[in-house]
């Protein structure tokens, strides 16, 4: 177990690239990213965080030199919807449902068992929080986020007593957190950081050959960072209420960009 920094304490990326250059060495390289607040600017309007045309070009161009996969709290299909690129793998509802290049498929085996539970405590949501203006109950596959980042600050508590009650009936879901959102999550051993070792095996990424980078920026991203510490390197953009596993830093999702088209440059 590394120590957790605060993200003001890590290096910042760009400022050190050849120090990231040094440590891929001769390995290859595997790109996981985080998509809000990574790949796009955190936005009050979660339908509106597009992705721009520039990152969607480096991205595809980069995908035809190194595996690349998308890893989001989002449902897979909105996921895949905003970025449109064939050739990455996409991670949805916190990996619990993959899909990929080469017919690759993967949704977690408790799918059966969870999907009436999520049904019931989604319909539970919209009816509770109904008159609350501006909370939004984002459903995905296997989550549900409820979001109160336009909900009046008064009625803030009322939105997440509110989640804890639905919380409390139902012993197969459990709490997670993010950018003003409160999510309703299967209560499984399953998150970022399972999906990217899933993703590692499946790719057959080898740990003498290769080098995994996970770019993220919220809490849920913190167990991909975990899951590649000792083997690879976490990139934490801006920063969260906690320490991180990350071993880098960028400033924003403008860095974010320039990263990739220095990589770009680098590995053509
Ligand atoms: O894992 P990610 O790809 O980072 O997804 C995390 C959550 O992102 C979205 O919510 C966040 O971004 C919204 C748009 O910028 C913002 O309005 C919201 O406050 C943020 O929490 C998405 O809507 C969620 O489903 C994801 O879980």
């Amino acid at each position: 177990m590394h120590k957790k920094k605060t993200a003001e304490e890590l290096p910042n990326l760009l400022e050190n690239i050849e120090g990231f250059y040094n440590k891929l060495g001769n390995k290859k390289l595997s790109l996981f990213l985080d998509y809000d607040g990574t790949l796009t600017p955190i936005v009050s309007n979660p339908d509106e965080a597009k992705l721009s045309e520039k990152n969607k070009n480096i991205i595809s161009e980069l995908s035809k030199l190194i595996p690349i996969a998308i890893l989001s709290g989002r449902d897979r299909k909105d996921l895949k919807s905003k970025v449109d690129i064939d050739s990455v793998i996409y991670a949805g509802s916190h990996g619990f449902d993959i899909t990929g290049p080469n017919g690759l498929e993967m949704e977690h085996e408790s799918k059966a068992d969870i999907l009436p539970t999520l049904d019931q405590a989604e319909e539970e949501l919209n009816e509770k929080l109904k008159n609350i203006d501006g909370v939004k109950v984002e459903r995905k596959k296997y989550a549900i986020a409820v979001h109160y980042r336009n909900v009046n600050e008064d009625h803030i508590d009322l939105v997440k007593n509110t989640v804890d009650e639905v919380l409390d009936q139902q012993d197969s879901l459990k709490k997670g957190g993010g950018k003003k959102i409160v999510e309703l999550k299967p209560a499984i051993n399953w998150h970022k950081g399972r999906a990217l070792e899933w993703l590692t095996n499946h790719l057959d990424l080898d740990k003498q050959e290769n080098y995994p980078v996970f770019i993220g920026d919220d809490l849920t991203d913190e167990d991909g960072f975990e899951a590649i510490q000792d083997d690879g390197m976490g990139i934490i953009v801006g920063a969260h209420s906690e320490k991180t596993a990350a071993s880098y830093k960028l400033q924003d999702t403008s860095q974010v960009t320039e990263f990739l088209e220095q990589l770009k440059r680098f590995l053509d």
